[in-house]
């Protein structure tokens, strides 16, 4: 760690010209007491875990059930990501799109400027050199975050390859880089005590897609603070990778490996809190298969030598939805957990120094509730909040398959994109192509989630589960999958798939149980890129016959099971005009194939 005297120039941190530059106009802009460069090291997280435990935002865990790990609770208004002051500030408005909040990036800047002025008084200014992706990667993305918040310096340092040799590579390149600013706005006066959870009302998540720069002001939360995760490596490299030709989605990436040997990756697209955590450390329920974890949030895609589409996972850590994970749902997270190293967010600390949240096994008797009330079985509010997070490292994960660190990535054979869906949606149907497959994606709907502010439960159209993270106009976004399908050979692309584990039963139960039995749904589409499962056709593509669907020792009926796979053509007529409205609010900028697939469906429920 690299401490410079207020007065110091920041170049004693770097020989990187643009971003000495850069460091110094920030904390003449907000005046920090101090400027430190984040190394990375051991010592460098024991500072400011310790820093963090003092200022009240930690508790440190007991050291034999949680070793070196911590639990935070955050303000009570400060808990998840505000779509609604998240910006794209393209130059032009038609840039942004029909999806995005978007004003003038002068006007913006002027705003911002005013409230970054002096925002970091009485705090420390950290330098967070990162990379999102392999370090050794052919063109590594670099990042640099520049925040006031300790909780940000320890959750990036989980979450992505962060401090000293990152530093040293851009150097030696000069390399660019995204400038990713970040103040919780809680300046402290001279004297001022200072609270747990510093943040701000006034919050504003802004991104500026042609300098690939981010400014994030008052909010300490994951999604809006943690900028290399949905802002850098969702919103900057959507737009970047629209104008260089490759994919820059919000998806899991699983290896699958089969009883007799044969290896697939498969990536899956759900919206925030709809299940990628879960699929991506699946335990098989069906005998011989395998699954190992690469990634379970973000996939950068790019097309290899051999025509294949080619996935990594740019991010380190995870940063997963804690209410609802335990031993049944999700064993390897559990598994991750245990090798320590790790932050829990708004989760109810128990009075023997552990964790707990709804869903967890070992209810207890007593808790302190994340906003600090106790807690009995009895109490009418949730212990834990229900986007409460836990920031782990990747690498102690025991189903890490070795790949996940090769710059190269791995071969996709299928994509998944799925929501929450009580009805309509089937459990599992196959598209056509990569046409019918991307039309799925963009009529991709689901329940609104805790993960965003705002009210849940509400069904809405998220184009693969991307809405609030397409960095640009969605209508391109939506144009960009279409031309990628162009760009190889069909029988190179991977196979689309639409998936649904929410459907519910007239009683309102889950149809399917889920987690580990959806190995039964990866199994059938394995085998149907193999060519040896059975499926039938349907208006809206081919779902699995009963027969092919290996639903062995799964303690279901006939019934169910066909309920779950029912493609019931009422509610997919009473679907076809909500879809036509979605795709009105693109105009001319909805691709042309998309609104073929709107009419083929059409037709196709009219002939059933
Ligand atoms: N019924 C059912 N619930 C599931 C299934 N998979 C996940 N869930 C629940 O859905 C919630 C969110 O799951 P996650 O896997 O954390 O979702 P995510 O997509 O990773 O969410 P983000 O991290 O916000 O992007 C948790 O409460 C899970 O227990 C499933 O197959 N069936
Ligand atoms: O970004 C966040 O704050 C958490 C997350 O993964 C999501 O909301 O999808
Ligand atoms: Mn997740």
């Amino acid at each position: 760690m690299t401490i410079n005297a207020p007065t110091a120039p920041a170049q004693a941190g770097t020989s990187h010209d643009a971003l000495a530059k850069w460091v110094d106009e920030v904390a003449e802009l907000t005046t920090p007491d101090r400027v430190i460069w984040v190394d990375g090291s051991p010592e460098e997280w024991r500072d400011v875990t310790d820093a963090l435990v003092n200022a009240g935002t930690f508790t440190r865990l007991d050291e034999t059930k949680q070793p070196d790990s911590f639990r935070a609770a955050s303000d009570p208004s400060d808990v998840a990501r505000v779509e609604a002051c998240t910006y794209i500030c393209s130059r032009e408005e038609k840039d942004s799109g029909p999806t995005n909040n978007w004003m003038d990036p002068d006007e913006m800047k002027g705003i911002l400027t005013q409230l970054f002025r002096g925002s970091m008084a009485g705090r420390t200014m950290y330098v967070i050199p990162f990379v999102m992706g392999h370090l050794d990667a052919e063109h590594p993305m670099f990042g640099v975050e520049i925040t006031d918040s300790e909780y940000v310096v320890a959750s990036m340092r989980i979450m992505a390859r962060i401090g000293a040799p990152v530093l040293a590579k851009m150097e030696e390149l000069q390399a660019d880089f995204v400038p990713a600013l970040h103040s919780v706005g809680a300046p402290l006066q001279p004297g001022e005590q200072d609270v747990p959870w510093p943040c701000n009302d006034t919050k504003y998540i802004v991104h500026f897609p042609e300098e690939r720069m981010i400014w994030s002001y008052g909010s300490g939360y994951g999604g809006n603070a943690l900028l290399g995760k949905k802002c850098y490596a969702l919103r900057i490299a959507s737009a970047v990778a629209h104008d260089e030709g490759w994919m820059a989605e919000h998806m899991l990436i699983l290896k699958l490996t089969s009883p007799q040997g044969k290896a697939h990756y498969i990536a899956a697209a759900f919206p925030s809190a709809c299940g990628k955590t879960n699929l991506a450390m699946l335990q098989p329920t069906i005998p011989g298969w395998k699954a190992e974890t690469l990634g379970d949030d973000i996939a950068w895609m790019r097309f290899g030598k051999d025509g294949r589409l080619y996935a990594v996972n740019p991010e380190y850590g995870f940063f997963g939805v804690a209410p609802g994970t335990n031993q049944r749902t999700n064993p390897n997270a559990m598994a991750t957990l245990k090798g320590g190293h790790s932050i829990y967010t708004n989760v109810a600390l128990t009075d023997d120094g552990d964790v707990w949240w709804e869903g967890l096994e070992n209810e207890p008797a007593h808790a302190t509730s994340w906003k600090g009330a106790d807690w009995t079985p009895d109490s009418t509010e949730p212990a834990a909040h229900p986007n409460s997070r836990y920031c782990t490292p990747i690498t102690q994960c025991p189903i890490l398959a070795d790949e996940y660190d090769d710059p190269q990535g791995v071969p996709i054979s299928a994509i998944l994109f799925g929501g929450r869906r009580k009805t309509t949606i089937p459990l599992v149907t196959e598209a056509r192509d990569w046409a019918h497959g991307t039309f799925m994606g963009a009529t991709l709907s689901s329940e609104t989630t805790a993960a965003a502010v705002g009210k849940t439960g509400i069904v809405r159209r998220d184009p693969m589960a991307m809405l609030p993270f397409i960095g640009y106009n969605a209508g391109d976004y939506l144009g960009h999958w279409i031309d990628i399908g162009k760009q190889s050979d069909a029988s190179l692309l991977p196979r689309i798939y639409y998936v649904n584990w929410f459907r519910r039963d007239d009683d309102g139960g889950f149809l399917w149980p889920g987690f580990g039995e959806n190995s039964r749904v990866l199994k059938w589409i394995v085998e149907r890129i193999e060519g040896t499962a059975d499926a039938r056709e349907t208006p809206i593509g081919h779902v699995p016959t009963p027969e092919a669907l290996d639903v062995d020792g799964l303690d279901l009926t006939t019934e169910q099971i066909a309920e779950a796979l029912a493609v019931n053509s009422k509610e997919w007529q009473a679907e076809i005009p909500q879809i036509q409205e979605w795709f009105t609010k693109f105009g001319d900028q909805l691709p042309t194939e998309l609104q073929v697939e709107l009419d083929t469906l059409t037709t196709r429920l009219g002939d059933c």
